[in-house]
């Protein structure tokens, strides 16, 4: 049977993704989410014309000719205004946020003035109408639109809402992913593997890369491979309320892999199973109701390019996040033969160059080799049945860090 194409596999995964829930939080844990709804201005910011300097709130036809002194009737300090007006020949100590005060229109720097005597100050330069004062309402007014629904919560946005009077955000739930390790070989990090077994890694990475694409990681630990004990993590992943379940291995044809009998088995209604790409073959997606499930192969490297290409687009879409994958142009430092029926995601090492991007490939490309994985920056995206290109040919890199 001819493998799905990534792009069509793509299509599939995506296709009605869209954000779920919502939720309240406090501000304080909104850093980095998602506003689900458009925020207005509960209050008009500065709600009143205000200095913008220390010094002096006076009438500018008093300084209109220099030097020239006035008597300092008052002091207006941030929080608290001058309560009374600013006649001729009359200034108010002001501080930066202050109120301005009846009858003064302009603010005269303090580093322009000298002390006369105690309630007596000499203006020195002469300074226009209207200066160092922010108007009421510079920045927003009240019921202004701030953000735009979708926005992602960097610092300028979260400050714009505390100073706008939110005390929470409604906010797109963050996608909740479940993640099932299958094989009989595994044991946790920090475990003393007997002579058959092997440490269980894939979590890790995988729950890594979902958390960078703003969902949960809800890592439910490994099963034997035991079509029950699949299943038995299944049911927890669903009662969890999982938005996405993630298996790891038994995605093949073995005769151990039963993530396809388990999943069908469970109901799961499969929009594909094995695609042409390298690494990442078995690749099987599926939905269990509104819960979507992948299959990844377990081939550690071959978990985490399918979950960079797959599932983080998946979870971002679910976020209501935008997600754009950093492809660029390079040239190849390494001939490359032709390439089979299968997208190939070459681990390799982009560096910049007077020439432009620089990929070097990894010589010897296993799915199971983690440590070039970590050592790469980047995966040199191959179509299938491209030709074979020598040194210094161009390619499209995915930047991975
Ligand atoms: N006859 C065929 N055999 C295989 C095919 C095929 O098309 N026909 N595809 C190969 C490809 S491609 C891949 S990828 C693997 C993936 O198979 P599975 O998803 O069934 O993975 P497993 O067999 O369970 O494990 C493969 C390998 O990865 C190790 N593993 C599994 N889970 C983890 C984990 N959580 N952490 C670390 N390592 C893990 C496991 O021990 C195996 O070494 O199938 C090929 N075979
Ligand atoms: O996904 Mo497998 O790792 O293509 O070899």
């Amino acid at each position: 049977m001819a493998l799905l194409p990534v792009a069509d596999a793509l299509r599939l995964l995506l296709d009605s993704a869209a954000p779920g829930e919502t939720e309240t939080v406090p501000l304080a844990e909104a850093a980095e989410r998602v506003l689900a709804e458009p925020l207005k201005a509960l209050r008009t910011q500065p709600p009143f014309d205000a200095s913008a300097m220390d010094g002096y709130a006076v009438r500018a036809a008093d300084v209109a000719d220099v030097p020239v002194q006035l008597e300092i009737i008052g002091a207006a300090p941030a929080g608290r205004r001058f309560a009374g007006e600013v006649g001729p020949g009359q200034a108010v100590r002001i501080f930066t946020g202050a109120p301005m005060p009846e009858g003064a229109d302009t603010i005269v720097i303090q580093e322009n003035t000298s002390s006369v005597g105690e309630h007596g100050i000499e203006v020195t330069e002469t300074v226009a109408g209207g200066r160092h004062i922010r108007r009421k309402g510079l920045d927003f007014a009240e019921g202004d639109l701030l953000l735009e629904a979708g926005r992602v919560l960097d610092a300028a946005a979260l400050s714009l809402a505390a100073s706008a009077n939110h005390a929470t955000l409604r906010v797109v739930k963050r996608p909740l992913v479940a993640i099932i390790a299958t094989g009989d070989e595994l044991l946790p990090p920090g475990s003393e593997p007997g002579p058959d077994q092997i440490i269980a890694s894939n979590a890790f990475g995988v729950a890594a890369i979902a958390q960078s694409a703003g969902a949960r990681a809800l890592d439910l630990g490994i099963a034997p491979d035991r079509k029950e004990a699949i299943s038995a993590l299944v049911r927890q992943a669903k009662d969890a309320r999982a938005d996405v379940i993630v298996t790891l291995g038994g995605a093949s044809v073995g005769d151990h892999d039963f993530i396809h009998d388990v999943l069908t088995g469970e109901g799961v209604v499969l929009d594909f199973w094995k695609i042409a790409m390298r690494p990442g073959k078995p690749l099987m997606f599926g939905r269990l109701g509104g819960t979507r499930c992948l299959g990844l192969p377990g081939n550690p490297v071959a978990s985490l390019v399918c979950s960079h290409l797959f599932l983080k687009p998946l979870l971002a879409h679910l976020g209501g996040r935008p997600h754009q994958p950093d492809i660029r142009r390079a040239s190849l430092a390494a001939a490359l033969p032709a390439n089979d029926t299968r997208q190939d995601y070459i681990r390799a090492v982009v560096e910049p160059t007077p020439d432009g991007l620089l990929a070097t490939p990894f010589g010897i490309q296993d799915s199971s080799m983690l440590k070039i994985f970590a050592e790469a920056n980047a995966l040199i995206v191959r179509e299938p049945f491209a030709a074979a290109v020598d040194i210094g040919a161009p390619c499209d890199v995915l930047m991975l860090r």
